[in-house]
């Protein structure tokens, strides 16, 4: 199969590496000189440099030249969330196209699948998402993903495209669930993180992230997703992933937030995105549209926006008043 991967930062190469061993694949740069360096060192130096790109790896800063190689075959989208529009307005009109990108568009405060029915209803597209570090994928570590469409021929084409030895490709018809796990855990990871940073203990870190999966089924359910969505690969298993795992960049920010840095000299020194810090503030206004409570979230927006600091944050959320437990 043909396909091209939108987007040369660390998860597009990693997905386009795993994926060069089956197929003709090409990796889009937006930036010329990127995409040279990475022909010419057949390495990733600025996002995954411990991985070397295969030779049959394509890599290109030709947007028209990556759409017209897939044409036939699968758009990957690897930009962050703010990119995400720009690429769907550039697809063709019929085009088979699945993003990596978790998050909700900051400016419109949209997820995905709703700026995909605004810019391209007639493609055919989806969301890949679940537990997935961008590194162990590209070292071939096993790892397991859902692949979630309103279209099933798309959720199958997917399948096709990146199913391996190494990497198992679930299929799932909620792409609203799929879409609201992968960015509302972002937001979570970045609670854990502060959490983790203030030492508070694992009884802490357990309490957050059940709270947490608390938090994002009710949004979900609240938007139109199925509940047995976030028990899976994109809820709780990304969710445990990102809450716990140190390659987390959203897990760093909350550590280092908790270190005393401020916002602007963590994601100076972070050198990727880190969707949750983006995400926060449109979850919890979402949430609130909903009339959905989100707690740890607006504890977390309150951080990120300099209102609270960590351990004002952690006490505001012991102050709650006692409660039955919900879990959605
Ligand atoms: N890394 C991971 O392990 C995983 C990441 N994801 C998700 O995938 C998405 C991408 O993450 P990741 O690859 O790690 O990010 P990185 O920070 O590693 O790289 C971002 C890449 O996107 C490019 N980019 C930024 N804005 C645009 C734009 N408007 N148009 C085109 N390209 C753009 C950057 O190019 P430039 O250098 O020119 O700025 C860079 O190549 C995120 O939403 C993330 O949450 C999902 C699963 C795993
Ligand atoms: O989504 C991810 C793993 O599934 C990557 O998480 P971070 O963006 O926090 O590194």
């Amino acid at each position: 199969m043909k396909i091209s991967v939108l987007g040369a930062g660390a998860w597009g190469t990693a997905l386009a590496v795993q994926a060069a061993t089956r197929h003709e694949v090409l990796l889009w740069a937006r930036d010329a000189q990127q995409a040279q360096a990475m022909r010419e060192q057949r390495c990733n130096r600025r996002y995954l440099p411990e991985v070397a790109l295969p030779d049959a790896l394509a890599v290109d800063s030709d947007l028209l030249g990556a759409l017209a190689h897939a044409r036939e075959g699968l758009l990957v989208i690897a930009t962050p969330m703010s990119g995400l529009r720009g690429m769907l307005q550039a697809l063709p009109v019929d085009a088979r196209a699945l993003w990596l990108c978790k998050g909700f568009e900051a400016s419109s405060g949209l997820l995905g699948h709703e700026i995909a029915r605004e810019t391209c209803p007639q493609a055919m597209t989806g969301v890949l998402s679940g537990p997935s570090f961008a590194a162990e994928v590209a070292r071939g570590q096993p790892t397991a993903l859902v692949a979630a469409s309103a279209d099933k021929a798309l959720c199958e084409l997917a399948v096709q495209a990146f199913h391996s030895e190494a990497l198992r490709i679930y299929t799932c018809d909620d792409p609203v669930g799929v879409e609201v796990g992968g960015a509302v855990k972002n937001v979570l990871a970045i609670a854990t993180g502060l959490c983790d940073g203030l030492d508070l203990g694992l009884n802490a870190r357990a309490a957050l992230i059940t709270r947490g999966l608390a938090e994002m089924t009710r949004l979900g359910l609240a938007l139109g997703a199925q509940v047995e969505t976030f028990m899976g690969l994109s809820g709780l298993g990304d969710l445990v992933l990102t809450a716990t795992g140190d390659l987390s960049r959203n897990r760093r920010v909350g550590l280092q937030l908790a270190a005393g840095k401020t916002l602007a000299q963590v994601l100076a020194e972070l050198g990727h995105v880190a969707e949750g810090v983006y995400s926060a503030a449109t979850v919890a206004r979402r949430a609130h549209d909903k009339g959905v409570e989100m707690p740890i979230t607006e504890a977390v927006v309150a951080v990120l926006e300099g209102r609270l600091t960590p351990q004002q944050a952690v006490w505001q959320l012991m102050q709650r008043a006692p409660n039955t437990e919900r879990c959605g």
